[in-house]
Protein backbone atom coordinates (compact mmCIF):
# COMPACT_ATOMS: atom_id res chain seq x y z
CA UNK A 1 0.00 0.00 0.00
CA UNK A 2 1.48 3.43 -0.96
CA UNK A 3 2.61 5.59 1.90
CA UNK A 4 0.79 9.22 1.74
CA UNK A 5 2.53 11.22 4.37
CA UNK A 6 5.56 9.85 6.38
CA UNK A 7 6.92 11.92 9.43
CA UNK A 8 10.46 11.42 10.21
CA UNK A 9 11.55 12.48 13.76
CA UNK A 10 9.04 15.79 13.44
CA UNK A 11 9.90 18.23 16.18
CA UNK A 12 8.57 21.40 17.07
CA UNK A 13 10.16 24.02 19.91
CA UNK A 14 8.14 27.03 21.38
CA UNK A 15 10.86 28.28 23.43
CA UNK A 16 11.58 26.27 25.85
CA UNK A 17 8.41 23.77 25.47
CA UNK A 18 9.17 20.71 23.14
CA UNK A 19 5.57 20.69 21.66
CA UNK A 20 6.39 17.86 19.88
CA UNK A 21 8.85 15.41 20.60
CA UNK A 22 10.58 13.47 17.42
CA UNK A 23 7.61 11.99 15.63
CA UNK A 24 8.12 9.38 13.01
CA UNK A 25 4.91 7.68 11.87
CA UNK A 26 3.12 6.74 8.11
CA UNK A 27 -0.33 6.92 7.17
CA UNK A 28 -1.06 4.50 4.60
CA UNK A 29 -3.64 5.41 1.57
CA UNK A 30 -7.15 4.86 1.78
CA UNK A 31 -6.75 4.67 6.01
CA UNK A 32 -8.60 7.03 8.77
CA UNK A 33 -5.75 7.54 10.81
CA UNK A 34 -6.23 9.04 13.91
CA UNK A 35 -3.81 11.51 16.24
CA UNK A 36 -5.54 10.85 19.75
CA UNK A 37 -4.27 12.85 22.89
CA UNK A 38 -5.28 14.89 24.95
CA UNK A 39 -5.39 19.09 24.87
CA UNK A 40 -1.95 20.45 24.64
CA UNK A 41 -0.35 17.15 23.61
CA UNK A 42 0.88 18.30 20.33
CA UNK A 43 -2.00 17.50 17.61
CA UNK A 44 -2.35 20.61 16.61
CA UNK A 45 0.66 21.44 16.00
CA UNK A 46 1.38 18.32 13.97
CA UNK A 47 -0.55 19.06 11.27
CA UNK A 48 -0.11 22.84 11.28
CA UNK A 49 3.68 21.47 10.84
CA UNK A 50 2.85 18.89 7.45
CA UNK A 51 0.52 21.58 6.16
CA UNK A 52 3.05 23.54 5.82
CA UNK A 53 2.04 26.71 7.92
CA UNK A 54 4.17 25.88 11.07
CA UNK A 55 8.22 25.51 10.67
CA UNK A 56 9.48 21.99 12.34
CA UNK A 57 12.14 22.79 14.16
CA UNK A 58 13.49 19.37 13.31
CA UNK A 59 13.05 16.01 11.56
CA UNK A 60 11.15 15.91 8.08
CA UNK A 61 8.16 14.64 6.21
CA UNK A 62 7.21 13.89 3.34
CA UNK A 63 3.73 13.65 1.17
CA UNK A 64 3.17 11.29 -1.40
CA UNK A 65 7.06 10.28 -1.17
CA UNK A 66 8.16 13.99 -1.82
CA UNK A 67 8.65 17.12 0.02
CA UNK A 68 5.73 19.54 0.82
CA UNK A 69 5.18 21.56 -2.32
CA UNK A 70 2.50 23.74 -4.46
CA UNK A 71 1.94 20.04 -6.49
CA UNK A 72 1.65 18.38 -2.71
CA UNK A 73 -0.49 20.80 -1.33
CA UNK A 74 -3.18 20.67 -3.94
CA UNK A 75 -3.71 17.02 -3.02
CA UNK A 76 -4.51 17.45 0.40
CA UNK A 77 -7.43 19.35 2.06
CA UNK A 78 -7.55 20.79 4.68
CA UNK A 79 -10.23 22.08 7.78
CA UNK A 80 -8.06 23.03 10.74
CA UNK A 81 -11.34 25.29 12.41
CA UNK A 82 -14.40 26.24 11.00
CA UNK A 83 -13.79 29.25 8.14
CA UNK A 84 -15.20 31.99 8.13
CA UNK A 85 -18.16 31.70 5.22
CA UNK A 86 -19.58 34.93 4.67
CA UNK A 87 -22.22 35.25 7.02
CA UNK A 88 -25.28 36.72 4.12
CA UNK A 89 -24.15 34.65 1.58
CA UNK A 90 -26.09 31.59 0.66
CA UNK A 91 -24.04 28.33 1.34
CA UNK A 92 -23.83 27.68 -2.57
CA UNK A 93 -22.46 31.88 -3.15
CA UNK A 94 -20.04 30.84 -0.55
CA UNK A 95 -18.35 27.66 -2.01
CA UNK A 96 -18.34 30.00 -4.99
CA UNK A 97 -15.77 32.51 -3.21
CA UNK A 98 -14.00 29.11 -1.79
CA UNK A 99 -14.20 27.57 -5.67
CA UNK A 100 -12.85 30.88 -6.80
CA UNK A 101 -9.93 31.32 -4.46
CA UNK A 102 -8.71 27.51 -4.90
CA UNK A 103 -9.39 27.40 -8.72
CA UNK A 104 -11.87 24.38 -8.34
CA UNK A 105 -14.37 23.31 -11.12
CA UNK A 106 -17.40 25.02 -10.13
CA UNK A 107 -19.46 21.84 -11.47
CA UNK A 108 -18.02 20.45 -7.98
CA UNK A 109 -20.38 22.72 -5.78
CA UNK A 110 -23.89 20.85 -5.93
CA UNK A 111 -21.80 17.65 -6.65
CA UNK A 112 -20.46 18.41 -2.67
CA UNK A 113 -22.98 20.39 -1.39
CA UNK A 114 -24.99 16.77 -2.20
CA UNK A 115 -22.24 15.03 -0.40
CA UNK A 116 -22.75 16.46 2.54
CA UNK A 117 -26.21 16.67 3.05
CA UNK A 118 -26.78 19.91 2.36
CA UNK A 119 -28.03 19.72 -1.59
CA UNK A 120 -32.03 20.80 -0.36
CA UNK A 121 -30.23 23.66 2.09
CA UNK A 122 -27.70 25.15 -0.61
CA UNK A 123 -29.98 28.61 -1.16
CA UNK A 124 -30.28 28.92 2.73
CA UNK A 125 -27.66 31.90 3.96
CA UNK A 126 -25.05 30.41 6.24
CA UNK A 127 -26.11 32.51 9.15
CA UNK A 128 -29.30 30.47 9.58
CA UNK A 129 -27.57 27.09 9.52
CA UNK A 130 -26.62 24.83 12.93
CA UNK A 131 -22.99 24.19 14.03
CA UNK A 132 -23.07 21.03 11.92
CA UNK A 133 -24.51 22.11 9.37
CA UNK A 134 -21.76 24.88 9.42
CA UNK A 135 -19.13 22.20 9.89
CA UNK A 136 -20.59 20.06 6.93
CA UNK A 137 -20.54 23.06 4.52
CA UNK A 138 -17.07 23.43 5.72
CA UNK A 139 -16.36 19.78 5.20
CA UNK A 140 -17.88 20.47 1.45
CA UNK A 141 -15.72 23.64 0.90
CA UNK A 142 -12.61 21.33 2.00
CA UNK A 143 -13.48 19.05 -0.78
CA UNK A 144 -14.26 21.12 -3.69
CA UNK A 145 -10.88 20.92 -5.67
CA UNK A 146 -11.00 16.74 -4.93
CA UNK A 147 -8.34 15.91 -3.10
CA UNK A 148 -6.86 12.57 -2.40
CA UNK A 149 -6.09 13.49 1.35
CA UNK A 150 -8.40 15.03 4.05
CA UNK A 151 -7.08 16.70 7.33
CA UNK A 152 -9.02 17.50 9.72
CA UNK A 153 -8.57 19.31 13.41
CA UNK A 154 -11.38 17.69 15.72
CA UNK A 155 -13.83 17.77 13.36
CA UNK A 156 -16.89 17.36 15.76
CA UNK A 157 -15.85 19.77 18.59
CA UNK A 158 -18.64 22.15 20.04
CA UNK A 159 -21.42 19.95 17.87
CA UNK A 160 -24.69 18.10 19.97
CA UNK A 161 -25.27 14.56 19.34
CA UNK A 162 -26.79 14.65 16.30
CA UNK A 163 -24.09 17.16 14.52
CA UNK A 164 -21.12 14.80 15.97
CA UNK A 165 -23.17 11.50 14.46
CA UNK A 166 -23.73 13.44 10.99
CA UNK A 167 -20.14 14.88 10.74
CA UNK A 168 -18.78 11.13 11.67
CA UNK A 169 -20.98 9.55 9.11
CA UNK A 170 -19.71 11.97 6.46
CA UNK A 171 -16.33 11.19 7.31
CA UNK A 172 -16.64 7.26 6.75
CA UNK A 173 -18.83 8.27 3.29
CA UNK A 174 -15.45 10.43 2.56
CA UNK A 175 -13.26 7.21 3.15
CA UNK A 176 -15.24 5.15 1.32
CA UNK A 177 -14.76 6.98 -2.12
CA UNK A 178 -10.80 6.28 -1.04
CA UNK A 179 -9.59 9.01 0.35
CA UNK A 180 -7.02 9.11 2.93
CA UNK A 181 -8.05 11.17 6.26
CA UNK A 182 -6.35 12.68 8.76
CA UNK A 183 -7.66 13.48 11.63
CA UNK A 184 -6.71 15.14 14.97
CA UNK A 185 -9.57 14.11 18.25
CA UNK A 186 -8.79 13.95 21.91
CA UNK A 187 -11.67 11.83 21.92
CA UNK A 188 -11.10 8.04 22.56
CA UNK A 189 -14.45 6.74 21.24
CA UNK A 190 -14.33 8.64 18.60
CA UNK A 191 -11.08 7.82 17.08
CA UNK A 192 -12.67 4.06 18.21
CA UNK A 193 -15.50 4.53 15.96
CA UNK A 194 -14.18 6.12 12.89
CA UNK A 195 -10.81 5.43 12.45
CA UNK A 196 -9.00 2.52 11.38
CA UNK A 197 -5.41 3.70 12.59
CA UNK A 198 -4.32 5.38 15.32
CA UNK A 199 -1.27 7.49 16.65
CA UNK A 200 -1.59 8.15 20.70
CA UNK A 201 0.03 11.39 21.63
CA UNK A 202 1.02 12.62 24.97
CA UNK A 203 3.19 15.85 25.31
CA UNK A 204 4.25 15.70 22.53
CA UNK A 205 5.64 11.92 22.23
CA UNK A 206 4.32 8.67 20.33
CA UNK A 207 3.32 6.36 22.99
CA UNK A 208 1.65 4.36 20.51
CA UNK A 209 0.58 3.67 17.22
CA UNK A 210 -1.04 0.54 14.83
CA UNK A 211 -4.00 -0.14 13.34
CA UNK A 212 -6.96 0.95 15.93
CA UNK A 213 -7.95 -3.15 16.56
CA UNK A 214 -4.42 -3.56 17.81
CA UNK A 215 -4.03 -0.01 20.27
CA UNK A 216 -7.21 0.46 21.59
CA UNK A 217 -8.49 -3.67 22.01
CA UNK A 218 -11.42 -3.55 24.02
CA UNK A 219 -10.83 -7.32 25.35
CA UNK A 220 -12.86 -7.89 28.32
CA UNK A 221 -11.46 -9.13 31.91
CA UNK A 222 -12.70 -11.25 33.82
CA UNK A 223 -12.99 -12.46 37.12
CA UNK A 224 -13.89 -15.61 38.41
CA UNK A 225 -13.92 -17.76 41.68
CA UNK A 226 -14.87 -21.00 43.23
CA UNK A 227 -14.63 -22.29 46.80
CA UNK A 228 -11.12 -24.04 46.11
CA UNK A 229 -9.14 -21.93 44.01
CA UNK A 230 -6.31 -24.43 43.17
CA UNK A 231 -8.15 -26.70 40.84
CA UNK A 232 -9.23 -23.82 38.96
CA UNK A 233 -5.71 -22.27 38.47
CA UNK A 234 -4.55 -25.78 37.04
CA UNK A 235 -7.18 -25.81 34.80
CA UNK A 236 -6.39 -22.18 33.46
CA UNK A 237 -3.01 -23.28 32.77
CA UNK A 238 -4.25 -26.16 30.14
CA UNK A 239 -7.07 -24.11 28.48
CA UNK A 240 -5.72 -22.29 25.25
CA UNK A 241 -7.95 -19.96 24.91
CA UNK A 242 -6.61 -18.19 28.07
CA UNK A 243 -4.56 -15.11 27.34
CA UNK A 244 -3.31 -14.51 31.06
CA UNK A 245 -4.63 -14.80 34.42
CA UNK A 246 -3.53 -14.04 38.08
CA UNK A 247 -4.98 -14.67 41.20
CA UNK A 248 -5.72 -11.78 43.44
CA UNK A 249 -6.80 -12.29 47.20
CA UNK A 250 -9.82 -14.78 46.17
CA UNK A 251 -10.37 -14.50 43.41
CA UNK A 252 -8.41 -15.24 39.59
CA UNK A 253 -8.65 -12.01 36.99
CA UNK A 254 -8.29 -13.01 33.65
CA UNK A 255 -8.58 -12.29 29.98
CA UNK A 256 -9.55 -14.35 26.82
CA UNK A 257 -8.79 -15.00 23.20
CA UNK A 258 -10.71 -12.75 21.04
CA UNK A 259 -13.59 -15.07 20.11
CA UNK A 260 -13.87 -16.79 23.43
CA UNK A 261 -16.66 -15.36 25.75
CA UNK A 262 -16.88 -16.20 29.83
CA UNK A 263 -20.44 -18.83 28.42
CA UNK A 264 -17.06 -20.95 27.05
CA UNK A 265 -14.84 -20.91 30.04
CA UNK A 266 -17.78 -21.61 32.27
CA UNK A 267 -18.73 -24.71 29.98
CA UNK A 268 -15.12 -25.68 30.37
CA UNK A 269 -14.60 -25.58 34.47
CA UNK A 270 -18.26 -27.04 34.73
CA UNK A 271 -17.67 -30.24 32.54
CA UNK A 272 -13.94 -30.48 34.50
CA UNK A 273 -16.21 -30.91 37.70
CA UNK A 274 -15.86 -26.76 38.47
CA UNK A 275 -18.69 -24.87 39.87
CA UNK A 276 -17.36 -21.49 39.89
CA UNK A 277 -19.03 -19.69 42.84
CA UNK A 278 -18.48 -16.07 41.05
CA UNK A 279 -18.14 -15.08 37.21
CA UNK A 280 -18.07 -11.09 36.36
CA UNK A 281 -17.32 -9.46 33.30
CA UNK A 282 -15.74 -6.31 33.60
CA UNK A 283 -15.71 -4.05 30.35
CA UNK A 284 -12.39 -2.22 30.11
CA UNK A 285 -13.30 1.46 29.48
CA UNK A 286 -11.33 3.39 27.19
CA UNK A 287 -10.40 5.64 29.76
CA UNK A 288 -8.30 2.72 31.59
CA UNK A 289 -7.32 1.97 28.12
CA UNK A 290 -5.89 5.42 27.33
CA UNK A 291 -4.17 5.31 31.19
CA UNK A 292 -2.78 2.33 30.50
CA UNK A 293 -0.86 3.65 27.10
CA UNK A 294 -0.10 6.54 28.29
CA UNK A 295 1.46 5.03 30.97
CA UNK A 296 3.88 2.72 29.49
N1 LIG B 1 2.23 29.37 19.13
C1 LIG B 1 2.54 28.77 20.26
N2 LIG B 1 3.43 29.32 21.11
C2 LIG B 1 3.79 28.72 22.26
N3 LIG B 1 3.30 27.52 22.67
C3 LIG B 1 2.41 26.92 21.88
C4 LIG B 1 1.97 27.52 20.64
N4 LIG B 1 1.09 26.68 20.06
C5 LIG B 1 0.95 25.62 20.89
N5 LIG B 1 1.74 25.76 21.98
C6 LIG B 1 1.89 24.79 23.07
O1 LIG B 1 2.35 23.57 22.50
C7 LIG B 1 1.74 22.45 23.13
C8 LIG B 1 1.01 21.62 22.09
O2 LIG B 1 -0.10 22.36 21.62
P1 LIG B 1 -1.09 21.85 20.49
O3 LIG B 1 -2.10 22.91 20.26
O4 LIG B 1 -0.31 21.36 19.34
O5 LIG B 1 -1.76 20.60 21.20
P2 LIG B 1 -3.13 19.89 20.89
O6 LIG B 1 -2.90 18.46 21.22
O7 LIG B 1 -3.58 20.22 19.52
O8 LIG B 1 -4.11 20.49 21.94
P3 LIG B 1 -5.51 21.23 21.72
O9 LIG B 1 -6.47 20.17 21.34
O10 LIG B 1 -5.77 21.85 23.04
O11 LIG B 1 -5.27 22.26 20.62
C9 LIG B 1 0.82 23.02 24.21
O12 LIG B 1 1.53 22.98 25.43
C10 LIG B 1 0.59 24.44 23.74
O13 LIG B 1 0.35 25.29 24.85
Amino acid sequence: MATVLYLDELSKKYGSLQAVDRLTMQVEAGSIYGLLGPNGSGKTTTLGMVLDVIRPSGGNFLWFGRSVSRETKRRVGALLETPNFYPYLTAKANLQVVADTKQADHRNINKMLDMVGLGTRSHTTFKGFSLGMKQRLALAAAMLNDPEVLVLDEPTNGLDPQGIAEVRDLITRIAAQGKTILLASHLLDEVEKVCTHVAVLQSGKLKANGPVGDILSTQDQLLISAEELAPVLQLLERLPYVVRFAQEKNYIGLTLSEGYSSTDLNRDMFVQGIVLSQLLVRRKSLEAQFLEITQK
